[in-house]
Parts: C-alpha cells; structure tokens; sequence
C-alpha cells in the first residue's frame, strides 16, 4: 500500500486526487493539506502530490525533499532555474521527484507528436485555451510544447516561422516562447485545451487536444504516484518516460 499525501486537497485538482486515491485499491490517503495546514500531517505520507499555486509550489517541494519524501507535482511555473534548485536539493536527500506540466494521457501524446510534426512545417503556433480561474498564462502545457516544438526544429535547421507583422496591438501575437508563438484564451465553461498549428506548402495540419474534466488527468498523476520511488532519476520530467515514449 503506497501512502499519499495532497497538497492542494481543497483545490480543484487536488480534491480530484484526494477521490482517486480514495478509489484505488493499492492507495491509501494518508494526508490532506491546505492551504493554512501545517505540513506535518504529511509525514505520514510516502508520496506527496502537490497541486498548488506556481507562487508556493518551491517552498512546498522543499519541505517535502528535506522530509524524505517522494513528490509527484503538477503545479505549474518550473523554468529551468527553478529545475536546477531542485536538483541541487536532491543530491543530498533520499526521496525522487517527478515534475509534469500535464498528466494528460493524450496531452502528453500531443506534445510528442507536435514535437515530431514542427520540423516538417514552416509555420508553427500554439493556442490554448482554459478555464478563467487559471492563474498562470500561457499554460504549463503550451510553455513547454513550444520548448519541445523550438528545440526540435534548432535541431533539424529550420528556419524561424515566417512573419511580416511590423505593427499591431501589444499582444495581438500572443507571446513568444523560444520563437513559437503562444495564444491563451481564457473562457468560462473551458476546461483545459490546445491546438498546435502547423502550416507548411498549401497544406495546414492541426493538432487538437481537450480535457474535458479533471478526471482525465487522475490515470497519469496515479501512474506517477506509483513509479515515482522507482525511478532510475531523482528528478523525472514529464510522464512521456513513464508511457514508454
Ligand atoms: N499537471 C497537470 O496535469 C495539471 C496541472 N494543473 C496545475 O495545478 C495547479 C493547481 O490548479 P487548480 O487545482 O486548478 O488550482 P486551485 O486554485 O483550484 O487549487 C489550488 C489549491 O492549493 C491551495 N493552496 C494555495 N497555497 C497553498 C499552500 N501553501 N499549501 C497548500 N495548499 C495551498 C489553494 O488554496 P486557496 O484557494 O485557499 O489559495 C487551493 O485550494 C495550477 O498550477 C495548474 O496549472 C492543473 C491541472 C492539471
Ligand atoms: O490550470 C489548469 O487547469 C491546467 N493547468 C496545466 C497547465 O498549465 O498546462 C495543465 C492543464 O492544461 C490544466
């Protein structure tokens, strides 16, 4: 039995944890914390899953690596310096961390596949769109899609999208992430969704993916919940390795 502890239980996500954990046989629900909570209570944990606030996350993890604990987060707002700090906490302490900008079985896909298609295309941009109470933009989702999409096409030589814009309204292009534009709606009755557009030589290809609730997100972060003490690496980004991609 793996003990698992919420960071968040209040919270839209980590109330959906807090029922999926409830509902697997091999989990149990050793604590659930809020905001105000004092930590202690997840120490009884062996596994904490945090999904919090991008502006409380660092001092989460913290606690959690400096209690020996495994943490698997969602939380958004992991740039690569905040990646570095918490390598750099993990080299003297037992516990493995998994950090997943989306737990998204078929998100995850799409950002491998987006990743695979950007080389291909001349023109590359991303919108997402989510919910209004979404505290961060662009998503963690799209953020990092445009990482992958940017690496993959520096890699392969591809030349920046083509763009003849010399005036407009400040933000009418979405912001830019490594040279991929990146759109954010935010629309009530939204859950959490993006397309990847990819034009190329009179041909558009879109790729498209919906959640359409925060179940969707429950079989990846309990997949992560239950190989996080098993990883070869102490800090495991994304859950693609974990699918096997
Ligand atoms: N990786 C993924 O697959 C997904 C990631 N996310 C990300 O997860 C995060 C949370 O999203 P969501 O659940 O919608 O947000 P919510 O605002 O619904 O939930 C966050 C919860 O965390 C609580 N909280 C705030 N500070 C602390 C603290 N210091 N300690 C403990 N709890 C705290 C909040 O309390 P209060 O309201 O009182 O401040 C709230 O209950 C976001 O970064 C979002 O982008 C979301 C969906 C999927
Ligand atoms: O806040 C959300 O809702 C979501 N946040 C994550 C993100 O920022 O990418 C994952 C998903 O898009 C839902």
């Amino acid at each position: 039995m793996i003990k698992v502890g919420v960071l968040g239980a209040r919270g839209r996500m980590g109330g959906e944890v807090c029922r999926a954990v409830e509902g697997a046989d091999d989990l149990e629900l050793a604590a659930a914390v809020d905001e105000g909570d004092a930590l202690d209570a997840l120490t009884a944990a062996d596994v904490v899953v945090d999904f919090t606030h991008p502006g409380v996350v660092m001092d989460n993890l913290q606690w959690c690596v400096k209690n020996g604990l495994h943490a698997v987060v969602g939380t958004t707002g992991f740039d690569a310096s905040r990646l570095d700090t918490v390598r750099s906490w993990l080299t003297d302490a037992p516990g493995n961390v998994i950090i997943a900008p989306n737990f998204g079985v078929g998100a995850v896909l799409m950002m491998h596949f987006a990743q695979k298609a950007a080389p291909f295309f001349e023109s590359v941009e991303i919108v997402e769109t989510h919910h209004p109470n979404k505290a961060d933009a662009p998503s963690g989702t799209a953020h990092r899609t445009a990482e992958l999409i940017a690496a993959a096409r520096a890699e392969a030589g591809v030349a920046p999208s083509p763009d003849a814009t010399t005036s407009g309204l400040h933000g009418a292009r979405g912001s830019d992430v490594d040279g991929v534009h990146v759109h954010a709606v935010r629309l009530a009755g939204a859950v959490a969704h993006q397309e990847v557009l990819l034009g190329g030589h009179g041909e558009i290809f879109t790729m498209r993916h919906d959640s359409m609730n925060r179940a969707s997100f429950m079989p990846g972060v309990l997949l992560a919940v239950r190989e996080v003490a098993g990883r070869p690496d102490r800090l495991t980004l994304g859950i693609e390795s974990l699918l096997g991609l």
